[in-house]
């Protein structure tokens, strides 16, 4: 039986501890502060297309709003890249390994259609602030911000030195922002101890018949390939057809790419660890099944491919998201090209996911060129002795008392995180807030909203966590009882 995990207590902090109790004026402040900071549109279309004078703007509004983290001595603030900003927060005690939070200014477009407010208003309806970014990923940036504002003016000093980054391109790569930051830091001879990002939250209704929410700490992410197609053919007049078109065939080839499903992998790694955790958590008898993954494994990996939020957790997927062909309406094209996003399973590669699409496709005359590819990132340890992990694990039992269940998981999107790797391996991606289905399809999507509660519960949980940091003892073993 597990008597203790985590981390031992607190008890050799030295400093009293700051209670997460915020007042009537500042809660209304922290959420008037997410509003104006949804209202500058930081919006990322391309690498080459951002909204510079918007990343400006952000730069100066963080300055106005957050006016203590910009003054304080203890805290180094530079500008990289242009548009990304890095605080070094000195703690007391340089004897303690840093670690490091992230977040990003930058946010998809979000043309107004379809949404009840428009996008970037900011506006406050039934308790909820709406807008693009309010879950990706401005909540987060200026949770963090607002948290440490409040722990400075309550004269807080940490122990333990920790870094803030905040990209401006991470939407369109981190090529400028978050990889910058990581090469400036690898230069000074950084090491940290963990690094923590978005890419995970409190999962809410995402599993059938699991009707508590859980806690997922997204310890890998998957690797990614854009994949561009292309077909050249001779052209000609359209009255005299040929027998096949560019079109044609590179529109064949993309449809057996979305037809056949790459291989359900599902059998090790973090999800089987996050399901078997999971497991007394659901009802009979499903409950039975998830405790003997050694026997159910072929039933659980197809019932998990059943539904679109949990099949890229089982397999590598190929998104078609960019097609084109044609010139004029009557003369075939010479060339037809398509954009495939492929999201590499952490079982697989690079190399072994465009061996699959190739036989997938079985056409000579279809030309692959890889624009860019990364393979699935590390696996960060989530033990008793990971202290990012721990830390984490620590302030969700705290602040969200009602979430039994923390588990590991990988992310399916890809994050800023992934370009820290030469600096830590422990990346660590969660968001403090809860999620549901239809929450999740806002992200990217449509209404896009974050309760005021759910935020002023994100300060909280960064303002405890910061404190947590400063805990100097190691992770506790897991200890066991006959
Ligand atoms: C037990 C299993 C339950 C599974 C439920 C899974 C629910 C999903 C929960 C959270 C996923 C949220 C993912 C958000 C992070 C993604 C951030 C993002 O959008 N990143 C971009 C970055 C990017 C990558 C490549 C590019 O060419 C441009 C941008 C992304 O598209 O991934
Ligand atoms: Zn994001
Ligand atoms: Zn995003």
């Amino acid at each position: 039986v597990s008597r203790s995990k985590g981390l031992r207590g607190t008890e050799s902090q030295r400093e009293p501890r700051i209670p997460s109790q915020f007042s009537q004026e500042q809660r209304i402040a922290m959420k008037e502060a997410l509003k104006g900071a949804i209202q500058i549109p930081t919006v990322s279309f391309s690498p080459k297309e951002l909204n510079t004078t918007a990343l400006a703007e952000f730069g100066e509004y963080i300055r106005k709003v957050f006016p203590t983290v910009f003054h304080t001595s203890f805290i180094r603030h530079e500008v990289v890249g242009n548009y990304s900003h890095l605080f070094t927060i000195k703690g007391s005690d340089p004897s303690m390994q840093p670690y490091m939070l992230l977040a990003h200014i930058d946010v998809v477009p979000a043309p107004d259609k379809g949404w009840d407010v428009p996008p970037f208003s900011g506006l406050e309806r039934d308790g909820f602030i709406y807008g693009r970014g309010t879950l990706d990923n401005k909540n987060s940036l200026m949770a963090i911000l607002q948290a440490l504002e409040l722990l400075l003016i309550r004269n807080y000093i940490p122990r333990r030195s920790f870094f803030i980054a905040l990209g401006h391109d991470e939407e369109v790569s981190g090529i400028n922002g978050a990889q910058k930051i990581s090469a400036l830091l690898q230069a000074r001879g950084v090491q940290l101890a963990f690094v923590v990002d978005e890419g995970s939250f409190i999962l809410d209704g995402f599993l059938p018949n699991l009707k508590k929410p859980f806690a997922m700490v997204s310890v890998s992410e998957k690797g990614a390939i854009n994949l561009r197609l292309q077909v050249n053919m001779t052209p000609g007049h359209s009255s005299a057809p040929p027998k096949e078109t560019s079109i044609g065939i590179l529109a064949a080839a993309v449809s057996r790419l979305e037809q056949t499903p790459m291989p359900n992998m599902f059998g090790s790694g973090p999800l089987r660890m996050a399901l078997e955790q999971l497991a007394n958590e659901f009802p009979f008898p499903t409950n039975i099944v998830l405790n003997n993954l050694w026997l159910f494994r072929p039933l659980v990996s197809r019932l998990m491919e059943r539904n679109y939020v949990t099949n890229p957790m089982v397999r590598t997927t190929a998104a078609l998201t960019m097609f084109n062909a044609g010139i004029k309406e009557n003369v075939i094209p010479p060339v037809a090209e398509a954009i495939i996003n492929f999201r590499i399973h952490p079982a697989q590669t690079v190399q072994e996911v465009l061996k699959l699409a190739k036989d997938i496709v079985a056409d000579d005359r279809v030309q692959f060129h890889v624009l860019d590819a990364f393979d699935p990132l590390p696996i960060s340890p989530s033990d008793d002795q990971a202290l990012g992990y721990q830390l984490l694990r620590q302030t969700i039992q705290s602040v969200f008392p009602e979430v039994n269940i923390v588990a590991p998981g990988t992310c399916i999107g890809n994050t800023d995180s992934r370009h820290y790797l030469n600096l830590t391996t422990g990346i660590y991606r969660f968001n403090p807030v809860y999620l549901q289905p239809q929450s999740f399809s806002s992200i990217h999507g449509i209404n896009e909203k974050i309760s005021v509660e759910a935020y002023e519960t994100q300060v909280k949980f960064i303002f405890e966590f910061i404190q947590n940091g400063d805990t100097d003892v190691e992770p506790v073993p897991h200890l066991h009882e006959l």
